[in-house]
């Protein structure tokens, strides 16, 4: 039975690049559905199923979505049948959620999951972001949740591995210490 190892932490913590690093044969990304356009390099399918509010209001209703949250106005969703599957498989898989998501899964598939928080100080996520670039509200917004709830203790603290990832870090390091952290969940959740 394969596990699911979650990524969480703020806006342009490296979640999505560690994603892609980690990513391969044996170890599948799971995709969840949002309502948010995709950005420029963004495929549906591949980093998301993009969904229009209709559709993502269809599937809640049809009890596909296992949870759900709201993030800057748009829906994010974790589909029932993905994680059902990547559970059953051989292999772990990955997924990139909120804390909301993470408390979520835990709580239904209990020692099948395991969460890895990657954090980076504001500094860090407010130069990300203006790299980014695109919409300054929404920028402004994604760093006042960082700095109210997703840098805070309380938003940590169901994390089994806490990783920081801030400006200065060498990212191949970062990876090192995330493999790290996987391979010592061995021996939890693979029953
Ligand atoms: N250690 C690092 N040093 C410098 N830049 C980094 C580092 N790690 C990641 N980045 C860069 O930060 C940017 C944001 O990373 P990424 O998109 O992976 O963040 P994210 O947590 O997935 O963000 P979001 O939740 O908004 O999608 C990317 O351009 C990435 O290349
Ligand atoms: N609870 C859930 N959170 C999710 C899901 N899919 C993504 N996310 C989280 O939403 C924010 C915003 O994502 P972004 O791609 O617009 O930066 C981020 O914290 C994601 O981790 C989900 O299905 N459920």
């Amino acid at each position: 039975m394969g596990r699911i190892i979650v990524l969480y932490g703020p806006s342009a913590s490296g979640k999505s690049e560690i994603q892609r690093q980690l990513t391969g044969p044996g170890f599948p990304r799971i995709i969840t559905a949002t309502t948010r356009p995709p950005r420029t390099h963004e495929i549906s399918g591949v980093h998301y199923l993009f969904l229009d509010k209709e559709s993502f209001r269809e599937k809640m209703s049809r009890g596909e979505l296992i949870e759900w949250t709201e993030y800057n106005g748009e829906w994010y969703g974790t589909l029932r049948s993905s994680i059902e599957e990547a559970i059953a498989g051989p292999d772990d898989a990955n997924i990139i959620l909120d804390l909301a998501g993470v408390l979520a899964l835990k709580e239904r598939y209990k020692e099948h999951v395991a969460a890895i928080y990657i954090g980076a100080d504001l500094p860090s996520l407010a130069r990300r972001l203006a790299e980014r670039g695109g919409d300054t509200a929404e920028t402004a917004s994604r760093l006042q949740k960082a700095r109210e709830q997703e840098l805070t203790e309380a938003y940590m603290q169901p994390a089994d591995a806490v990783i920081w990832n801030s400006d200065g870090a060498d990212f191949g390091d970062t990876l090192k210490r995330v493999r790290e952290a996987i391979a010592s969940f061995d021996g939890r959740g693979t029953q």
